[in-house]
């Protein structure tokens, strides 16, 4: 493929005139990890929810590898590649971590109810590569010892990663990752940023993420984009951005 993997083109979005995206274009490169920065309030969860098809856009396009991706569902976007995690960790906390990640592979899943409630040949061979695929995410975040256990019964730091593997499980090529290291002490966001850059460098995942700590988004990121009332401000190295006067005053709040 030549081109970006993901393109958003003039893209907006508003919720009853209030404007969360305006006009907002930028592109993203297969294997890199792109932070997205800016203020509360300055559309970065809105966008994620556009690219998975959470939120419809009301004007622009975007591209994912190569093809026109302007209206997506959850579900399509989950098919063509895209995987997600939330702010606020969305995990059944009354299952364990192995069911929580198969979860994971609910939106891939071809079997239908007729294959599983005929036990056909077809479902029992995509219940054993489910099963395969979900040790296989497990065992990339660590938690083969925690594999049985109540979600709701882990620390937050672990259930994050449990979030991880829940989104890694589906192999995304691009996968969105809404403030991963929210409400975390400095080590835990450190391990979560080593488990980005693995994810990044042994599965070749792209990776966006949104992210408030800017030490944590200059160590990790190849570029980093910075919105500001739903407007981009700042795209770039991250080198580069930092030394922006316009992403100076979004942060230092000379303009709010
Ligand atoms: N479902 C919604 N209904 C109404 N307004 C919304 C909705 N989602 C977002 N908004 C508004 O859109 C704007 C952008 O919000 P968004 O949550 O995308 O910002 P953000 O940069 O992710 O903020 P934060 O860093 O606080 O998570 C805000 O003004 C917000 O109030």
């Amino acid at each position: 493929m030549t081109g970006p993997l993901l393109s958003v083109r003039d893209v907006s979005l508003s919720f009853k005139g209030i404007k969360a995206l305006t006009a907002l274009s930028f592109d993203v490169a297969e294997g890199e990890i792109c932070s997205l920065i800016g203020p509360n309030g300055a559309g970065k969860s809105s966008l994620l929810n556009v690219l998975n098809g959470v939120y419809r856009a009301d004007a622009g396009e975007i591209v994912f590898a190569g093809e026109r991706f302007d209206r997506p569902t959850p579900i399509e976007a989950a098919r063509r590649g895209i995987g997600r995690t939330f702010q606020n960790n969305a995990l059944f906390k009354r299952l364990t971590v192995l069911d929580n990640v198969l979860a994971g592979l609910s939106r891939t899943a071809r079997a239908g109810l007729f294959d599983h409630v005929f036990r056909t040949g077809r479902a029992r061979r995509e219940a054993a590569a489910f099963r395969d695929l979900a040790e296989t995410a497990i065992a990339f975040v660590d938690l083969q010892g925690h594999r049985d256990a109540l979600v709701g019964q882990l620390p937050y730091g672990v259930q994050k990663r449990v979030e991880l593997a829940r989104a890694l499980v589906s192999e995304p090529r691009l996968l969105l990752l809404d403030e991963p290291m929210a409400g975390m002490n400095h080590d835990e966001k450190a391990e979560i940023a080593r488990l980005i850059v693995d994810v990044n460098a042994e599965l070749g995942t792209t990776v966006v993420l949104i992210e408030h700590d800017i030490g944590v988004v200059m160590g990790l990121s190849d570029h980093v984009v910075v919105l500001d009332y739903g407007r981009k401000v700042g795209d770039g190295r991250p080198e580069d951005v930092r030394e922006n006067p316009d992403v100076v005053a979004a942060y230092l709040g000379t303009r709010h």
